[in-house]
């Protein structure tokens, strides 16, 4: 009996196995009937498929993004700098992977996108729950954004859980205060339902780093990494708002803002002010 759960040896010429009737194979890993079964186009323009493919690449891509955020903000908290670290330097390999991908959706002409951008109804990116959640636990914080949301409690839920949590760089200023910089107590201990506003204290710890990094190697890394993560962040908002431009114009957007301009102010969203307010200082 047991001899039947056994996958036979049969091979090709080269050595690979070829029985998959009994062991696991690429496909069942993978769950690869699931994931291809995903695309479904309402319209029966061909370049819909590339516009589904690419937000589900995103989609993915975001959420390794939160699997590694979870793990640097935890690391941070504990204490573990360097493997922190790593989850950032991870993240950032991702977000240039996020950014190449508007080359491939400019491919797509404004004639090819207007061919199908009825069917898309009220949906947008705007709805994005993964990207709402990256955007809290890098700090950028906007209760208002969890509204679209509220017909799905577990949803909601997280990230009603998200926004009230420190974010990766509340947990950074903390560190900075348990190194014993003097960090502001309101800073400290604030409503973290808000973003975090500039703060002199901070900047001072952060000049302090920049000033001795032989001194203060790990949080001088740890710096780099978030001016990292916040100066790609940036650059997929401008490409998000050039690509767009180029498909869509100033037309308003299908989740209901303005548009271009919508996308456009938020490029100046800067996340980890101190540390750019720094380098003018240094
Ligand atoms: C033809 C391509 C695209 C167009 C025309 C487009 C257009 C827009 C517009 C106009 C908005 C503003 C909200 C609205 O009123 O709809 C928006 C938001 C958004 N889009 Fe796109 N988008 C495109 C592709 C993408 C892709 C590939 C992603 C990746 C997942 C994406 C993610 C987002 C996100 C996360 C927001 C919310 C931004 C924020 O609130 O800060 N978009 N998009
Ligand atoms: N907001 C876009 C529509 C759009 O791009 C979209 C629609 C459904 C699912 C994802 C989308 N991507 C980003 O906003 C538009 O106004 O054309």
């Amino acid at each position: 009996m047991a001899q039947q759960d056994t996958p036979s040896d049969a091979k090709t010429a080269n050595g690979a196995y070829t029985d998959f009737a009994k062991a696991m194979s690429y496909g069942d890993y993978l769950q690869l009937p699931t994931l291809l079964s995903a695309q479904k186009p309402l319209s029966t323009q061909s370049d819909e498929l590339l516009f589904i493919i690419i937000h589900q690449s995103t989609e993915l891509w975001m959420k390794l993004v939160l699997h590694e955020l979870d793990l640097a903000i935890a690391g941070v908290r504990a204490d573990r700098l360097q493997p922190a670290l790593k989850n950032l330097a991870r993240v950032g390999r991702i977000q240039a992977q996020m950014i190449q991908s508007w080359d491939v959706l400019s491919t797509m002409t404004p004639s090819e996108y207007s061919a199908f951008r009825d069917s898309l109804g009220r949906s947008s990116g705007f709805q994005s729950f993964q990207n709402r959640r990256i955007e809290f636990l890098l700090g950028n914080k906007q209760a208002s954004m969890i509204e679209p949301h509220r017909h799905d409690p577990a949803v909601s839920a997280m990230l009603d859980e998200a926004l009230a949590a420190p974010s990766l760089y509340d947990e950074a200023i903390r560190l900075l205060a348990r190194r014993g910089f003097a960090i502001d107590a309101d800073v400290l201990d604030r409503d973290f339902r808000e973003s975090h506003a500039g703060n002199d204290s901070v900047r001072e710890a952060w000049l302090t780093i920049y000033r001795d990094p032989q001194r203060w190697w790990d949080l001088y890394q740890l710096a780099e990494k978030l001016v990292d993560v916040d100066d790609w962040f940036q650059q997929w908002r401008f490409r998000h708002m050039t690509t767009v431009k180029r498909i869509i114009g100033f037309k308003r957007g299908t989740g209901g803002t303005a548009g271009v301009s919508y996308l456009k102010k938020a490029t100046d969203i800067t996340l980890f002010p101190e540390l750019w307010d720094l380098r003018t200082e240094l």
